[in-house]
């Protein structure tokens, strides 16, 4: 129970948490140290390590090792399948897309992953991963049965559901680099039903305004990748961000 401790400790204390997602696949294991590390200095919580394609190999336990030695947050893993883990991580967000249509995604992952898990000292933390419209790459990937960015209702039951069956963490995500994130009006809703259990928000969030809706509307922690990926001051973006969402 360390890092989910860890990240309730900073939600008693700060309100909300950040996190900082670095796919493997997007640069050399080196230059996501950097980006991991200039993310920590804006003032991130946790890095999570994953992408929805080629995230697993020795690339994958390069990328974790490298950002291991560059800073003190937890690392967590974000994986597209078993292939997605690592046992040199702290964590791993132990998900299953509860709007696949292939039971690979719902299961079958999970299952193939679970020796690992339990060979290795990284935590698991459960979590209800929903896809929204748009849902990008990850819906595509994942066979998602999208659910509509302006069905809320749709949203909060399946959160609920999760909820019923013990995952103590709910990710809404609109798909990596989507034109916009989910809506407040949804992320009011699903954290209505879910009352204390923890609500991850991501997709499109690239700006402090961004993240302050969807903090405000609910989300307990933000998440943000792709537009650290490009801009070239990330302390100066994740502090931006961070700033907004933190009391
Ligand atoms: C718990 C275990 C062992 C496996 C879970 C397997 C599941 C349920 C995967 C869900 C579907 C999926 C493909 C998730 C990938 C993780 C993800 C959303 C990565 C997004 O990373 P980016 O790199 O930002 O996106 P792109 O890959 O689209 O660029
Ligand atoms: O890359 P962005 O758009 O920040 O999305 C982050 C995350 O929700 C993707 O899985
Ligand atoms: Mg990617």
């Amino acid at each position: 129970m360390q890092v989910e401790a860890h990240l309730q400790k900073i939600i008693d204390q700060e309100g909300k948490v950040h996190l900082t997602l670095i796919d493997p696949a997007s640069q050399t294991p080196e230059r996501a140290a950097e980006i991991a590390l200039a993310a920590v200095e804006g003032g991130t919580d946790a890095i999570m390590i994953g992408g929805s394609t080629g995230a697993s190999g020795t690339l994958l336990d390069e990328t974790v090792i490298k950002i291991k030695e560059k800073v003190n947050v937890p690392t967590i893993l974000f994986p597209g399948s078993s292939a997605g883990l690592s046992r040199y991580a702290d964590a791993v967000f132990f998900m299953s897309l509860l709007n696949s249509r292939d039971i690979g995604y719902v299961i079958t992952n999970q299952v193939l992953g679970a020796p690992l898990v339990y060979r290795s000292q990284i935590e698991p933390i459960s979590m209800a991963y929903l896809i929204v419209e748009p849902g990008g790459t990850v819906g595509w990937v994942g066979d998602a049965k999208l659910i509509p960015r302006t069905k809320p209702e749709i949203a909060a039951v399946y959160a609920l559901a999760g909820k019923y069956l013990g995952m103590h963490y709910t990710y809404l995500e609109a798909g990596s680099g989507a034109d916009k994130p989910i809506n407040p009006e949804m992320i009011g809703a699903v954290k209505q039903v879910l009352g204390e259990n923890k609500l991850i928000v991501g997709g499109g969030i690239r700006d402090a305004e961004a993240a302050k809706l969807c903090a405000s509307a609910g989300a307990d922690m933000i998440v943000t990748g792709t537009v650290l990926e490009e801009v070239m001051d990330v302390t100066a973006k994740v502090a931006e961000i961070v700033s907004a969402i933190k009391r």
